[in-house]
C-alpha cells in the first residue's frame, strides 16, 4: 500500500502490514521490542509458543521458528486491538538489550511472512490513523521525547496528553454550535424574522471564540518553552561579545580576536538556565560594514536580533560610558540591557546604567567578573516570560498558522455580521472550523503528516 493523495484519513496508510521494531533506547541492558499489526499474534505463537494473556508480561523462551533455535528466554505482552497503543494487535518483547539477541530476535520475526521493520514514527502514525490520539498530542509525544530541560518536559507531557487538542476540539464544538444557528436561518429565510434572531444569538459565541483565539495567538509562551528563550548578544565591534559568549557558555565556541569584525556568522549555543532552555547568540559587530562578507554578517546579525526576547547589548566600558541614546535595533517585544564589559581594564569607566537599559550589568568577560550576577538575571528574565497558570496553548508555528487562519476568518465574518448573507456568512465560519480541525488532525491533514511523523525515531 502507499499514501495515497487526496484521499480521507481511514485510507491513508505509510505502507500496510505488521510493523516490528526495537523501541528502548540502544545500549540497555533490556531491549523492547514492539510488534503492530494482525501478525503480531501469530508472530508471538511462532516465537514464544503461545500467545500470553492479554496485558500480563509472561516468561517465555524465544525459539527461531525456522530451525527452532532457542534465542533468548524473556517478557512477552500481548494487547489485541482495538484497545492498544497502535488500535491495532500488538505485542512486546523484553528480551536481553545485547546487540547479537536483538538482532537474531528481529531476524526471525522479519522472516515470517507480513513482517517488516517498521519506519521512524510509524507507530505513533498508526495510532493517530486509528484514533488513538490527535496530531497534537503526536507533536507532544515527539516532543516529550526530545525535552532536554524541565520546562520543555513539562509543556510536552500536558500536550502529549492533549492539552492543545481539547481546546481546540472545544473551540470548534462552540464553533459549530454558532454555524448551526446561523444555518437555522437560511433554512427558515422565508420568514423574515428568524434569520436576524439567529445571527444575532450566535454573534457573542463567535466575538468571545475570537477573543479566546487572539489570546492564544498573543500568548508566546509556548514556542519560547519549546525552542529556547532567545537571548541575542549585540554590540560594535570588539567590545567582547564573543568572550561574552564563550565565558557565559563555559566553552571556547567562538573565536576572539583583537581585530574588529572577527565574528561574521550567527553563532548559537543552548544552555539550560534553571531547567529553562535559552538559546545565547553572538552576532557580528553592528557598524558601517567595511566589506561585502562583514556587510552580509551585519546583515545575519540584524535578523537574529530581531527575534530576540532579550539583547544584550555588550558595551566597551575601557573606551568610555556607555552610550546616552538607545543603541538603533529592531527587536520588537524583546529587552533591551547593558552589559558594559572589560571591568578589569584600568581605563575602564566606573559601573553605570543608562536610561534606555533595562537593566545594566558590569562585567569582565576575560576574568569572569561579575557573569553570575547576568546570568542569574537571564535565568530569571526567562522564568518570567514562560510563567503562567495555564500551559500555552499554541506550540509550535503549524498551531500558530491555523489559529491565525481561524481568527482571521471569525475576524472577517464579525466585521460583516450584519451586512454578509447567509451562505457565505456560514462558509467563513465553515472555514475557521476547518482551520482548527487541521490542528487536531481532524480534518484534511494528508499533507501534514509526513512532517510530523518524520520526527520521531524508529520503534516510536
Ligand atoms: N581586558 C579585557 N579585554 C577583553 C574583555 N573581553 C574581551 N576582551 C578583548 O577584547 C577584544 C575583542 O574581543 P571579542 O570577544 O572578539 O569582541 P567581539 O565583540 O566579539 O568583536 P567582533 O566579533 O569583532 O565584533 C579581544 O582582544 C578580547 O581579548 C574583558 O573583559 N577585559
Ligand atoms: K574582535
Ligand atoms: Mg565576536
Amino acid at each position: 500500500m502507499s499514501v495515497q493523495e487526496g484521499s480521507g484519513i481511514g485510507t491513508v496508510t505509510s505502507g500496510g502490514g505488521t510493523i516490528a521494531a526495537v523501541s528502548s533506547g540502544s545500549g540497555g541492558a533490556v531491549a523492547v521490542i514492539r510488534i503492530s499489526g494482525p501478525a503480531a499474534g501469530p508472530a508471538v505463537r511462532a516465537l514464544a509458543g503461545r500467545l500470553p494473556e492479554p496485558r500480563r508480561a509472561a516468561l517465555a523462551r524465544l525459539r527461531n521458528p525456522g530451525d527452532g533455535e532457542l534465542l533468548d528466554e524473556g517478557l512477552v505482552l500481548w494487547f489485541p486491538g482495538p484497545r492498544s497503543a497502535t488500535g491495532e494487535d500488538m505485542a512486546e518483547l523484553q528480551i536481553h538489550g545485547g546487540r547479537a539477541v536483538v538482532t537474531a530476535v528481529l531476524a526471525a520475526l522479519f522472516a515470517l511472512p507480513g513482517l517488516r521493520p517498521a519506519e521512524p514514527g510509524e507507530f505513533t502514525r498508526r495510532a493517530f490513523l486509528n484514533g488513538r490520539m490527535d496530531l497534537t498530542q503526536a507533536e507532544g509525544l515527539a516532543d516529550l521525547i526530545a525535552a532536554e530541560t524541565e520546562g520543555q518536559r513539562r509543556l510536552a507531557f500536558a500536550h502529549a496528553f492533549g492539552h492543545l487538542g481539547q481546546r481546540v476540539e472545544e473551540w470548534r464544538r462552540r464553533l459549530i454550535r454558532a454555524m448551526a444557528l446561523i444555518e437555522a436561518g437560511i433554512d427558515f429565510a422565508e420568514e423574515d424574522d428568524v434569520p436576524a434572531e439567529a445571527r444575532a444569538l450566535a454573534r457573542p459565541e463567535v466575538t468571545a471564540l475570537l477573543a479566546e483565539l487572539q489570546a492564544a495567538l498573543a500568548d508566546r509562551r509556548g514556542a519560547m518553552v519549546r525552542e529556547g528563550a532567545l537571548v541575542a548578544i549585540a554590540g560594535v565591534p570588539n567590545a567582547g561579545k564573543s568572550s561574552l559568549l564563550n565565558a557565559l557558555a563555559a566553552r571556547d565556541v567562538a573565536i576572539v580576536s583583537d581585530e574588529p569584525g572577527t565574528t561574521r556568522d550567527v553563532l548559537e549555543v543552548a544552555l539550560d538556565l534553571g531547567g529553562h532552555k535559552v538559546t545565547l547568540v553572538d552576532t557580528a559587530g553592528l557598524r558601517m560594514a567595511e566589506g561585502k562578507v562583514e556587510a552580509e554578517g551585519i546583515r545575519r546579525a540584524r535578523a537574529r536580533i530581531a527575534e530576540a526576547d532579550l539583547v544584550l547589548w555588550v558595551h566597551d566600558a575601557a573606551g568610555g560610558p556607555p552610550p546616552v541614546e538607545r543603541p538603533e535595533i529592531e527587536a520588537e517585544g524583546a529587552e533591551l540591557w547593558l552589559v558594559a564589559n572589560k571591568l578589569d581594564a584600568p581605563s575602564a569607566a566606573a559601573p553605570m546604567g543608562s536610561g534606555w537599559a533595562g537593566q545594566s550589568f558590569s562585567v569582565s568577560a576575560k576574568f569572569g567578573t561579575g557573569l553570575d550576577a547576568l546570568t542569574e538575571a537571564v535565568g530569571a528574565f526567562v522564568a518570567e516570560r514562560a510563567r503562567g497558570s495555564e500551559h500555552p496553548a499554541l506550540i509550535r508555528e503549524r498551531h500558530r498558522a491555523s489559529a491565525a487562519e481561524a481568527a482571521g476568518r471569525l475576524g472577517f465574518a464579525l466585521d460583516r455580521w450584519d451586512h454578509l448573507d447567509d451562505e457565505l456568512m456560514a462558509e467563513e465560519l465553515r472555514l475557521a472550523g476547518r482551520a482548527l480541525g487541521r490542528m487536531t488532525g481532524a480534518i484534511g491533514v494528508e499533507d501534514l503528516l509526513d512532517v510530523v511523523f518524520r520526527e520521531f525515531c524508529i520503534g516510536k
